[in-house]
């Protein structure tokens, strides 16, 4: 069997996470895992977890650490025979070294999105709760305005998106990102991706994957293959 690949996506919100993400997960069959869409699911779903991070989610600040990490951790023991890409974890160097304690990561991908593309982007995002598919009234609009392209149901804005909510989001990711970086860059396995067109820095995550994975992606998401990887 292949060498298991164990890999951690950061950037603050609006960076295009979940965007590149998915396009990760497509091309290079790995497990997705994000700490929002978990646990928004669990909010939704009123499970225990649920009812237990419900008040941090809802009010867009972060869950405790010893909380999130006895929520994610068994998530990633269920997946150990798995290769992954996880989401929105960790987010706190409290949490990185409790990662650190459960697994050893080959691949820390960074995204540096100008803080005016973030605003914009994040105040024209749009979400269909029940699959957690995510729209952008310019980027990838719905088929019918306001409407889910599978099931035609509503589509709705979360609230840590709308403005207030946002620059607060924005500043606090700063402050609890940097050691977080600063741990992933002494360990040599931090790659940092800077632009504002996610399609622009896609070419190079995939072929930084490419090299790391040993494999071609099954989906290129792309017209033309740059020659450089940074
Ligand atoms: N205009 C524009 N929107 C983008 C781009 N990449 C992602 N988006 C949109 O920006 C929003 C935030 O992206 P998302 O992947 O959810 O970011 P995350 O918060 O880091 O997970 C979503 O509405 C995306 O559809 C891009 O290159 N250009
Ligand atoms: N690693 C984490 N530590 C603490 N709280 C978290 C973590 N991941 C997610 N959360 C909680 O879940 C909410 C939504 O997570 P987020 O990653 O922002 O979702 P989305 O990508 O949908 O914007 C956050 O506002 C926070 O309350």
């Amino acid at each position: 069997m292949a060498k298991l690949f164990r890999a951690v996506i950061m950037g603050p919100p609006g960076s295009g996470k979940g965007t590149i993400s998915k396009r990760i997960a497509q091309s290079f069959g790995l497990e997705y895992l994000s700490s929002g869409h978990f646990l928004r699911d669990s909010v939704a779903a009123n499970t225990e977890a649920g009812v237990l991070v419900k008040s941090y989610v809802d009010r867009g600040i972060l869950v405790p650490d010893d909380i999130i990490t006895r929520l994610m951790l068994p998530r990633l023991e269920q997946l150990s025979a798995h290769s992954w890409l996880l989401d929105g974890f960790p987010r706190t160097l409290v949490q990185a070294q409790a990662l650190n304690r459960l697994v050893q990561l080959d691949l820390v991908i960074i995204l540096n999105v100008p803080y005016a593309t973030l605003t914009e982007r994040l105040s024209h995002r749009w979400i269909h709760p029940p699959s957690g598919r995510v729209y952008n009234m310019g980027f990838n609009p719905p088929r019918v305005q306001g409407k889910d392209d599978v099931t035609g149901e509503p589509l709705v804005q979360h609230d840590d998106d709308k403005p207030e909510a946002l620059m607060a989001r924005l500043r606090h990711y700063k402050d609890v990102a940097k050691p977080v970086m600063d741990l992933y860059k002494s360990k040599g396995i931090l790659y940092s991706f800077s632009g504002t067109d996610t399609d622009r820095i896609w070419p190079y995550i995939s072929s930084l994957l490419v090299t790391k994975l040993h494999t071609q992606p099954t989906d290129s998401f792309q017209t033309h293959t740059p020659t450089v990887a940074e």
